[in-house]
């Protein structure tokens, strides 16, 4: 968890900017602070989130300060109220500080020091009141529906989204990606993450947002390389009723959906200079402009960012704006294509096979060797999408629970290696059929290699395990241990 997750929450409204950053800063350290510029949108943040004390300027277009904390009390009584104002307010103040219930009024210009005492009293004030309220229900609930109501939350928490469910082999190069990740997630950083299609860039990024503070938020996903710049604008900001033809009613964006919780935006680098430049201003300031809306409206999310595309090699070449890159990429993460992590075919393709046979209501099923090495020699250029998708064929093609190489598709029973790939990496050892590896560390390339020329050889040699020691130079038992690590053999 953030340590600052813990911190109690204040709320701060006031139209004037600079009153609202000089209180930030006063609280900043000891509380999470949120501002907002009028009551309407105080009014959404305290529905949105545990406020446990508003501070209100009395000088508010369109409503008092203390007509709106007597409606905070009316709707929202945990909430402690502190009301801020200039000398020539306070007649008005002291006839509306009992209706509203006023925790106290603070005399403008106030001192730091005696705002931050202030509001530490008011904190502390509202943790008793929400002390007792949980106590009163608790006592009302008993103490068997409590018990049980914590535990269907904890199991519907466990059964979300978690980085064990990202299925890899022990020691594989995703352990270090995941651990990263998990590490990250705690922080409200922006995180980028780069890898070819089909690698699990979504995966890792809902888990990192069920290991984030913000795991009882939304998780809103957009692929921003799917449609076209304007309805883009319109998907995730919103628009208001008539911004244009076809907006036959207001439409609530995605990023405000996902207060609380997290963006992901899935293929940025295929977004337009020009919504870069918006989404570039929503990131700085923190608020959206629905598509025909004067009105900001603030959003409290994390944005985790994917694409297929080396970003830096993008802003280099001026496709992508450098200043998006650098809000985006608080922290990167690479997640390494399947063929650079061979070890890690077998067991994703045996998860999978459970869940594809699942979904189509058949047996559990099973593969047979050659089908296991025709898997691991592949090279994966749309990768465990890929490997799912010949999966779901075999299964629904083939004649029975055991999954036989001739199942899948022939382009992998050729050892052919998929053109993108072949056109990436454009280097084919001598004869073999097999590419190399296109990046990874020299020792993930050279296990690639290694797990590619054992399948060949074995189905080459019909699994005559003397036969392949003697080629391959090695003794039964080292061959043995070989192909166990690759998963060309079980144990
Ligand atoms: N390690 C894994 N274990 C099990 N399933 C996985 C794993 N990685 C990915 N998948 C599955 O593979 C599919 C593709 O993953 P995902 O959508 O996360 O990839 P992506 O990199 O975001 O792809 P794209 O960039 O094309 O959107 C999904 O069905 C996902 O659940």
């Amino acid at each position: 968890m953030d340590p600052r997750d813990d911190l109690p929450l204040v709320l701060v409204v006031d139209d004037e900017l600079r009153s609202q950053e000089a209180m930030r800063r006063t609280l900043d350290e000891d509380f999470r602070v949120l501002t907002a510029g009028d009551t309407d949108i105080a009014r959404q943040l305290i529905s949105r989130h545990e406020v446990a004390v508003v501070l209100c300027d009395q000088r508010m277009p369109g409503q008092t300060g203390i007509e709106f904390l007597k409606e905070v009390r009316e709707r929202w009584p945990e909430v402690v109220r502190i009301v801020i104002s200039g000398y020539a307010d306070s007649e008005d103040i002291i006839a509306g500080v009992n209706e509203a219930g006023i925790y106290q009024y603070v005399l403008k210009p106030w001192v730091p020091e005696h705002l931050l005492q202030t509001v530490q009293g008011a904190v502390e004030a509202s943790q008793l009141h929400r002390g007792l309220q949980r106590l009163e229900l608790d006592l009302r609930a008993g103490p068997q529906a409590l018990r049980a109501r914590r535990q269907t939350r904890l199991r519907e928490a466990k059964a979300v989204f978690d980085f064990d469910r990202i299925v890899r082999a022990e020691g594989s190069p995703l352990d270090g990606v995941c651990a990263t990740a998990q590490r990250l997630a705690r922080y409200d950083l922006s995180v980028l993450i780069l890898g070819e299609s089909g690698t699990g860039k979504e995966l890792l990024a809902r888990a990192m947002h069920y290991a984030s503070p913000r795991q009882n938020g939304p998780f809103v996903v957009e692929n921003c390389g799917a449609i076209p710049d304007t309805l883009l604008e319109s998907e995730l900001f919103g628009h208001r009723r008539g911004a244009f033809t076809g907006a036959v009613e207001d439409h609530t964006g995605l990023f405000q959906r996902a207060d609380g919780g997290t963006v992901f935006l899935d293929e940025i680098g295929e977004t337009s200079p020009a919504f870069q430049v918006k989404l570039l201003r929503v990131l700085q300031e923190g608020e959206i402009r629905p598509v025909g809306s004067a009105r900001a409206v603030p959003v409290d999310v994390r944005v985790i960012a994917a694409t297929h595309r080396q970003l830096e090699d993008e802003v280099r070449a001026g496709r992508f704006r450098e200043d998006l890159y650098y809000r985006l990429a608080g922290a990167t993460l690479q997640v390494p294509p399947l063929r650079e992590r061979p070890g890690d075919i077998l067991p994703v393709a045996e998860s999978l096979l459970d869940a594809v046979a699942r979904e189509l209501g058949r047996e559990p099923a099973e593969f047979d060797d050659d089908a296991r090495a025709v898997m691991v020699g592949y090279p994966w250029p749309g990768n465990i999408r890929e490997l799912r998708n010949e999966i779901s064929r075999a299964l629904a093609l083939g004649d029975g629970p055991l999954l036989r190489a001739t199942d899948f598709s022939r382009k992998l029973l050729g050892g052919q290696t998929g053109a993108a790939h072949a056109q990436r990496t454009s280097q084919l050892t001598g004869g073999t059929g097999l590419a190399l590896p296109g990046s990874g560390t020299l020792q993930e390339r050279l296990d690639a290699i290694e797990a590619m020329v054992l399948r060949e050889v074995m189905l080459r040699l019909r699994w005559n395990k003397t036969h392949a020691a003697k080629e391959l130079g090695l003794s039964r038992v080292g061959l043995r241990a070989k192909l166990q690590r690759f998963g060309l053999e079980t144990k």
